[in-house]
């Protein structure tokens, strides 16, 4: 029976070791620091556990887990500082060398006992371990269905798609180090009051090793992965010896090779093979939660004011001198041959790049210096990308929740104590969440893995989460990319009626014919620089822009290639002028009423914590 109660509380105790590398797992980090933040919170919690109850009431266990945690979580912040910024494996690392550091200084200091180790009071039972595990369950269970715990998984399934809809990216990888820093100092100061006595060589990288194969095993994208991975790993001993089989290499190898099957052909571990609540991603009614959305800017406000911006990396000028205005209401369109520095330009628009010259400002927010992705998109601007940036594993409906950030608040501390009001504020991120889904088109694959999803689908997912933050300014990169005539065209129609309620929108397309059909303005870049800008039908006149995308000037050109190119053209010019024509008819016809659906006159929206 003593056996048993033993194994229980090591199963307990090797979970919690697994949620705090899961911790950092989930925000896409891997970090090995834990075991040598647990053996600090372990050893210096030895300074402070009093031998009876403090004040008379609070069990001594209880003060080393407070301070166990603190010092666990304020060591990750500080260990977090230099290394925060790294990536894979070289974060693994720096962190392997800061356990490997703690090791060698507490077993050179004279109060751990150095190599010899300490004698802990036995304060922990396997009743204990287990509510311990449950607790640290709970929160993480809590997390995942909260803002919080959709930031995490936007940042491991693609940073750069989470930055663009206004995560703070550095901020919340270090907070991910610090709830883990304190799991690992909670599992340091339980282990070494379990077992009684501990050395530092006990918190070595093999203990490391262990406690991450076992989140991994476990599975990283759902919070019972950790409690899978410990029972089934801690389990395999006992297993071994109810069997005769007493080799010490059984449990490496079965472990070793388990590892290697997880990555191979089970991403999520084994809490992957759960199937997921398909409740998760149901469509929400709410037009209350998508009324309740603060008002656009008015219709003709100035959002986006570029003057002379560049880019140059190194050598090379990949943009220069550009000069744009973009107002609410307006679809601007850039167009240009390949590498005329599209993409840049709109990079440097969404903070994604700073650029190297001139100056811009996007929604009150200046462009370059400290201003970094996620503060532009708060302000306002939300964007798709020319490759798919989607948060592959999530369904259709996360994703677009993700995109809902911006506009949403943190429920985590409501979700912890079951307070209605967190229910009732994921419930209006849902529907406005579900209200893009739908507008896209994409309402019957809400329940869909979004890596799942045809090429043309994605897209419309990307634009879905995209309009999920309730953006002033849209900036689309190539959004008809692979898709056909008749999506394309549906595509314009969104984008039209996107600019009548008063949503401003920038579009990279080589689709000319589309966008002379769907902008008011078009830029025309050619080798970085703007080399036409107008109406759609000035634009289809310019020779400079044939002789752009003819590739060279008209005499040098082959002949047919050029006839051609004209012929295009002419029709271009066609279809622009059928475009404002009708345009026009419609603004016409919309006279009396003049400020567009969704529209108000009031100020341009700022978002008060980025204009500070
Ligand atoms: N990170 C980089 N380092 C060096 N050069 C770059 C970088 N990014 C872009 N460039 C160069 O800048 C120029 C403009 O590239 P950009 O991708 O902005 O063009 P584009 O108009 O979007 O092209 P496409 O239509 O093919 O997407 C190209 O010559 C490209 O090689």
């Amino acid at each position: 029976m003593q056996e048993y109660a033993s194994l229980l509380t090591f199963i307990a105790l090797t979970g919690i070791l697994a949620f705090s590398f899961y911790a950092v797992l989930i925000a896409g980090q891997l970090s090995l620091a834990q075991v040598g933040l647990a053996s600090l919170a372990a050893f210096t919690s030895s300074l402070v556990v009093p031998a009876d109850p403090l004040f008379g009431v609070i069990p001594p266990l209880i003060v080393g887990i407070v301070f166990g945690m603190a010092v666990g979580g304020l060591a990750a912040f500080v260990l977090g500082l230099p290394v925060i910024r790294l990536r894979g494996v070289f974060l693994a690392i720096a962190t392997l060398a800061f356990a490997e550091m703690v090791r060698i200084f507490l077993i050179n200091q004279s109060w751990t006992n150095g190599a010899q180790g300490l004698s802990f009071p036995k304060l922990v039972t396997p009743a204990i371990a287990w509510i311990a595990l449950a607790v640290v369950a709970y929160w993480f269970w809590r997390m995942s269905g909260s803002r919080m715990g959709r930031a995490f998984a936007a940042i491991r399934e693609d940073e750069l798609a989470a930055t663009s809809m206004g995560i703070n990216v550095t901020r919340y990888r270090m907070t991910s180090f610090v709830i883990a820093g304190a799991v690992a100092g909670l599992y340091g100061v339980m282990f070494a009051h379990f077992t009684r006595f501990a050395d530092p060589n006990e918190f070595s990288f093999q203990a490391a090793v262990d406690g991450l194969v076992t989140a991994v095993v476990g599975g990283t994208t759902m919070f019972l992965g950790p409690l899978f991975g410990s029972v089934f790993l801690s389990a395999l001993p006992e297993l071994q010896r109810t069997l005769g089989i007493d080799a010490g290499w059984i449990r490496p190898t079965i472990s070793g090779v388990l590892l290697l099957l997880v990555i191979l052909f089970l991403p999520g571990g084994l809490a992957g093979l759960i199937p997921r609540r398909k409740s998760a991603s149901r469509l929400v009614e709410g037009a209350d939660a998508v009324a309740a959305l603060p008002p656009l800017p008015a219709r003709g406000t100035g959002l986006l004011e570029l003057h002379g911006l560049g880019k140059s990396y190194g050598g090379v000028r990949a943009v220069h001198g550009i000069d744009l205005a973009v107002a609410a209401g307006e679809v601007h369109g850039l167009i240009g041959p390949n590498g005329a520095g599209k993409t840049t330009l709109v990079n440097m628009v969404t903070g994604v790049t700073p650029p190297t010259a001139g100056t811009g400002t996007v929604l009150g927010v200046t462009l370059g210096g400290r201003t970094r992705a996620h503060r532009v998109a708060r302000a306002g601007v939300a964007r798709t990308f020319q490759q798919i940036k989607l948060f592959g594993r999530l369904s259709a409906l996360e994703n677009v929740l993700v995109g809902a950030y911006r506009i949403t608040d943190d429920t985590l501390l409501r979700r912890l104590v079951f307070l209605p009001s967190a229910r009732r504020k994921e419930r209006g991120a849902r529907a406005v969440a579900s209200a893009q889904l739908v507008r896209v088109g994409l309402g019957e694959k809400a329940a869909t893995a979004a890596g799942d999803l045809s090429y043309g689908d994605q897209r419309r997912l990307e634009i879905a989460r995209a309009l999920a933050a309730h953006p002033s300014l849209l900036v689309l990169d190539e959004p008809a990319a692979g898709m056909n005539h008749v999506e394309a065209e549906r595509l314009s129609e969104l984008i039209r009626s996107l600019a009548a309620d008063g949503v401003a929108v920038l579009i990279i397309e080589h689709n000319v014919r589309m966008m002379l059909a769907t902008c008011d303005r078009i830029t025309v870049l050619n080798f970085g620089e703007v080399i036409a800008a107008g109406t759609p039908t000035e634009v289809a006149r310019d020779p400079k822009v044939l002789e752009a995308y003819l590739g060279s000037e008209g005499d040098d050109a082959d002949p047919a290639v050029a006839e051609d190119l004209a012929e295009a053209m002419e029709e271009l010019v066609e279809v622009a002028e059928e475009a404002e024509a009708e345009a026009a008819s419609v603004e016409a016809a919309n006279t009396p009423n003049t400020a567009g659906a969704g529209t108000t006159d009031g100020p341009a929206e700022q978002n008060p914590e980025e204009t500070r």
